[in-house]
């Protein structure tokens, strides 16, 4: 049968991409079904100081809403609160026009080949060993493997000069001041889950024939996983294809999803395994469609039980963000050329990236140049928790970009710190289905700060906050004295605690799908990413485990215990 493969994957991400890519290459033949399609050579997603302008993209982003409380008060006074205006525009703020739609916070996704690792900052910092501690193998070799190390001299033990993806200039885990390891090449171009997949599909034998066995569709989203539940066996039900609209635009979060374009209905089926790649919110999603999950739920919704699996969903984490706005005595001014970050043709600064003069200009440079890494007073395992980075742009959330809804200009005096809690405490998250419509949106709230866990994230936030105050207040003049304008506008002191709860974004959710031991009750995935209660089904994505751990798993998943993988 033409529609059958060893491996179907679904999803193109950090975790399913390179994993679909090095099946293929190891000589199974492989379906890779990605819902979104492939926007080839887009200077966006190339550039990763446009990553701003990619991850805006109509062609390619998918608008999730979330809440981040159970007490809707607290979003209310949320300034990026996201409202849909009865005209189908969008209003961000607190005082929406009559009639508006509460949306939630605006959190951005890609539907595209590559997935977020396309449209995100491209920042690749080394995870922590103890991120790890449910996988029980040394993931230090996948980071190896992954890697194409341009931070020290070829031959360096410890490092690999032949992975897939380029990460310049350094990686560790200390605390301190030091330039953001980024994932692109040393010219300045972004590397992502996409490349791998392109590498392996272009590879050919010296006749010209296909040299691996990897079949790409894109603009198909899957809907549902097909299970054996019959047979010798059947009381452990087998993974054994798919189903999947094929079509553009299938899935709601896509800006130009139309409820009356039907898209053919197909399946696919697999051999040996369907691994799941979806990331954070679709792989429960699909989960939950196809009768993995809570069973009151699914039986709520009339979704036929195929395994009770109360984890799936819950547990759902992220790494919560705020930030420090402040403005200088002086303005700060461009000692390069004038960019303009935009498609024009006469950019000097698009020109220089293309040729590589002077070392490719500004857009060769990483989105995030800086990297200040901290250990708050409540660092979990005594590990760095918090990453900050310095910027002339205000640090505020995501909202979705539309004539409507536009940030406001930052004054050229802005100075800013943005601030990411890493290693989170609070794991109170939650997927939850809104119907049994595959098309339809799920709900999720992060839940954030809401139990004595949650409560050591904020105090580590408000560390952060006052890391960065330090910081501007110790600045002399003539660029000093800073002018805070949020937390504490004027400088007068303020309940920045208070501000941080109500103001909070954030954008690296994972564990949705956690890998857990055989005793944990929430534990969806064992340590080699198989689905309990399943056969031939695994989960490979930020679901279990965040992006550069993902590219990680993805390479653990495949089996990939050799050499450099490009
Ligand atoms: C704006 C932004 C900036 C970020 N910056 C950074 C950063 O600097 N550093 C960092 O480490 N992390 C960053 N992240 C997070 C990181 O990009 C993600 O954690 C990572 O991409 C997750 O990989 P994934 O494979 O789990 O899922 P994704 O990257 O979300 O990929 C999932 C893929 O599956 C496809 N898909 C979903 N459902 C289906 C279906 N049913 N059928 C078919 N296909 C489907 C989607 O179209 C998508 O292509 C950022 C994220 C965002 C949004």
């Amino acid at each position: 049968q033409n529609n059958t493969y060893d491996y179907i994957t679904v999803g193109s991400g950090p975790g399913g991409g390179p994993l679909a890519a090095n099946l293929a290459k190891a000589g199974q033949s492989v379906l890779l079904l990605e819902a979104g399609d492939d926007r080839w050579t887009a200077l966006d997603q190339e550039i990763i100081g446009w990553a701003f302008l990619a991850f805006n993209h109509p062609a390619q982003r998918w608008d999730y809403f979330v809440k981040y409380h159970s007490d809707n008060e607290l979003t209310l006074q949320n300034e990026h609160l996201t409202w849909r205006t009865t005209d189908g525009g969008f209003y961000v703020g607190t005082d929406p026009p009559s009639g508006a739609k509460e949306l939630g916070m605006y959190y951005p996704r890609a539907g595209t080949l590559g997935g977020c690792s396309t449209h995100n900052a491209g920042v690749a910092l080394r995870p922590s060993d103890s991120d790890w501690n449910e996988t029980a193998a040394n993931m230090l070799k996948y980071f190896i493997q992954l890697e194409n190390d341009h931070t020290v001299p070829k031959g360096t033990p410890g490092h690999s000069f032949d992975g897939f993806l380029d990460i310049s200039p350094y990686r560790d885990q200390r605390v301190g001041i030091f330039e953001a390891p980024t994932h692109m090449t040393t010219a300045g171009h972004r590397v992502d889950a996409r490349n791998p997949v392109i590498a392996v599909l272009n590879a050919t034998n010296s006749d010209g024939s296909k040299k691996y066995p990897l079949t790409l569709r894109t603009e198909s989203y899957v809907t549902k996983i097909l299970f054996n539940t019959t047979g010798v066996n059947s009381e452990t039900p087998q993974a054994i294809g798919v189903e999947f609209l094929a079509g553009k635009s299938m899935f709601s979060a896509d800006p130009r999803f139309n409820a009356s374009v039907k898209g053919t209905k197909m399946q696919a089926f697999a051999r040996k395994e369907v691994i799941i790649s979806g990331g954070v919110f679709n792989s429960p999603l699909l989960l939950k469609l196809s009768g993995i999950g809570p069973k009151d739920e699914l039986e709520s919704f009339n979704i036929s039980v195929i395994v009770d699996l109360p984890g799936v969903g819950s547990n759902l984490q992220d790494n919560t963000e705020s930030g420090l706005n402040t403005k200088a005595a002086l303005n700060f001014t461009s000692l390069g050329p004038s960019c303009t970050f935009a498609f024009p043709p006469d950019d000097p600064c698009l020109t220089a990236w293309e040729t590589g003069v002077g070392d490719g200009g500004p857009y060769a440079q990483a989105a995030v140049p800086d990297a200040i890494m901290l250990k708050s007073s409540v660092a979990a395992l005594n590990e760095r928790d918090i990453f900050m980075w310095g910027s002339t742009n205000a640090a505020r959330g995501f909202w979705p970009l539309s004539a409507e809804s536009q940030p406001p200009a930052d004054p050229p005096n802005t100075w800013s710190y943005s601030m990411v809690k890493m290693h989170v405490h609070g794991k109170l998250g939650t997927l939850n289905l809104t119907s049994n419509n595959p098309q339809d949106m799920p709900e999720i709230n992060f839940k954030f700060y809401e139990d004595a866990n949650g409560q050591l994230d904020l105090q580590a936030m408000v560390e952060g906050i006052e890391f960065g105050r330090k910081v501007v207040n110790s600045v002399p003049t003539p660029i000093g004295p800073f002018n805070e304008t949020s937390p504490c506008p004027g400088n007068v002191p303020c309940d920045t605690k208070d501000y941080i709860l109500k103001q909070t974004w954030s954008h690296h959710a994972t564990s949705s799908c956690a890998i857990g031991a055989d005793n944990d009750p929430l534990a969806v995935l064992d340590s080699e990413f198989r689905v309990r209660g399943t056969k031939g089904l695994r989960v490979v994505d930020g679901s279990a485990f965040p992006v550069l751990p993902t590219f990680m798993l993805s390479l653990k998943a495949a089996g990939c215990d050799f050499g450099g993988s490009r």
